[in-house]
C-alpha cells in the first residue's frame, strides 16, 4: 500500500469538498492511502509539494483546487503559474496528477468537481497513481 498526499487550495469550500472525494475514492479503490493537506490558493500547491516531497514520505500527490476567472489578469497568474509549477515538479520525477479547475464560472467547476459527473478530482488521482506505477516500472 502506497501513501499519497492530497493538497488542495480550499478556496470554495463546497467544490473542493467533492474533488477531494472523488481523489480519495480512487486512491482507495487503487488499495492505497490518502493523506490530505490544505494550503491558501491554488499558487501555494507546487510549495507544498515539493516541500513534502523532502520527506519521502509519499508515492504521488493530487493537486485539488479551483480557480474561477474573475476581472483581471489574476486568473492567467494563478491558473498558469500553478500547472506550470507543477509540470517542473513532475519533469523532475514527482508524480502528481493536476486536478485544479480553471474555469470561467461556479456552474463549470460544479459540473466537473462532482464525483457522478466529471470527476476531474477522481481523474486527477488516476493520473498520478499512473505515474506512481511508470515510476515503479522505470525506476524513479
Ligand atoms: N483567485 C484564486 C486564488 N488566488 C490566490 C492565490 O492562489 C494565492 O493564494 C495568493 O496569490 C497568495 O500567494 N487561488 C485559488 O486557488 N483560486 C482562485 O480562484
Ligand atoms: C482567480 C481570479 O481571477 C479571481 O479570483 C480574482 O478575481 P479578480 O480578477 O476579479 O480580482
Amino acid at each position: 500500500m502506497a501513501k499519497f498526499l492530497i493538497v488542495e487550495a480550499r478556496f470554495y469550500d463546497h467544490l473542493n469538498d467533492m474533488l477531494i472525494a472523488g481523489a480519495k475514492a480512487a486512491i482507495k479503490a487503487a488499495g492505497h492511502k490518502a493523506e490530505v493537506i490544505t494550503v491558501p490558493g491554488a499558487l501555494e500547491i507546487p510549495g507544498a509539494i515539493a516541500l513534502a516531497d523532502q520527506t519521502g514520505d509519499y508515492e504521488g500527490y493530487v493537486a485539488i483546487g479551483v480557480v474561477i476567472r474573475g476581472e483581471t489578469y489574476h486568473f492567467e497568474i494563478v491558473a498558469g503559474e500553478s500547472a506550470r509549477g507543477i509540470m517542473a515538479l513532475t519533469m523532475d520525477g514527482v508524480a502528481i496528477g493536476n486536478g485544479i479547475l480553471t474555469v470561467e464560472n461556479e456552474q463549470q467547476a460544479l459540473v466537473r468537481a462532482d464525483p457522478a459527473q466529471k470527476n476531474k478530482g477522481g481523474e486527477a488521482a488516476e493520473a498520478a497513481l499512473a505515474l506512481h506505477t511508470l515510476k515503479d516500472r522505470f525506476g524513479g
